[in-house]
């Protein structure tokens, strides 16, 4: 398996990544290639590790052995947060009882964002939550907070967006607003890894889908190459032998 995407420099680079939490291995051998504009998907059973990869990759954690490479550089101990590298987790990581303009004013003025009045108006653009800018957090919906975060991750323009289970929660409109946004900041280079445990939604936004297990990749597909038929047999086969229903029918 050639686990690599796109043609250019690599925007990210894993190369034997491993990682222990505790007295457990979690990550074992993990190495692929994003390159600008690329898009990778990452599904797996719970406890495979995807959370733990997708923070190591952040800078969050740093990794126990192999080599982490981000915008071409080697990570001397694998860990910093990098202001072009955007992290979306589970939690908002936004004040309740803020409004949302208070809490991007906050964000940016904590991370030295020139012309925020400017970039806020444009990250609340993009998410398509212009209407909510003096509501507090706390009475928005699950899906409009999920758009708040996004556009918080926004505000320092990054270059590569580490997505962990986006479209949990949020209804066809937040999804559509989401679909959007990935497209769009792909067709401008930004290069998208995102976790999730919807095989099809996935399938249509990215380049390639990967299987972690047991903390490495069991298998990767590029979604050029398969019918989404396909994957979701593999899905069925690797991840969830229980049963799997498609949550969207995409037509
Ligand atoms: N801080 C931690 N300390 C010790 N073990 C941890 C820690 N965080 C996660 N783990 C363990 O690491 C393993 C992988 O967890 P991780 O959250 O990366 O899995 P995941 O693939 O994202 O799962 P899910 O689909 O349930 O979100 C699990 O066995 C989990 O219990």
């Amino acid at each position: 398996m050639d686990k690599r995407l796109g043609s250019r420099s690599p925007v990210i680079r894993a190369v034997h990544l491993a990682k222990t939490l505790g007295t457990a291995t979690v990550l074992q051998d993990v190495s692929f290639e994003l390159g600008p504009g690329a898009a990778l998907a990452i599904l797996g059973p719970n406890g495979a590790g995807k959370t733990t990869l997708l923070k190591v990759l952040a800078g969050v954690w740093a990794p126990n052995g192999g080599e982490l490479w981000r915008f071409g550089q080697l990570l001397p101990d694998g860990g910093h947060p990098d202001p072009r590298i955007g992290y979306l987790g589970h939690q908002s990581l936004l004040y309740p009882s803020l409004t949302l303009l208070e809490n991007l004013r906050f964000y940016g003025r904590l991370w030295g964002i020139p012309r925020l009045s400017e970039t806020i108006e444009s990250v609340v653009d993009q998410v398509g939550l212009g209407w909510s800018l003096d509501d507090p957090v706390r009475t928005f919906s699950r899906g409009m907070l999920q758009r708040a975060a996004i556009a918080r991750v926004l505000l320092t323009a990054p270059e590569l967006v580490l997505l962990d289970e986006p479209y949990t929660g949020l209804d066809l409109p937040s999804r559509h607003v989401l679909d959007g946004w990935i497209r769009t900041f792909r067709s401008q280079g930004g290069t998208v890894l995102m976790i999730t445990h919807h095989p099809d939604e996935a399938y249509r936004l990215v380049d390639a889908v990967a299987i972690l297990h047991t903390g490495r990749f069991i298998w990767w597909s590029p979604t050029q190459e398969m019918p989404l038929e396909q994957l979701l047999t593999v899905y069925q086969r690797l991840v969830a032998p229980g049963g799997y229903s498609p949550s969207v029918n995409f037509g």
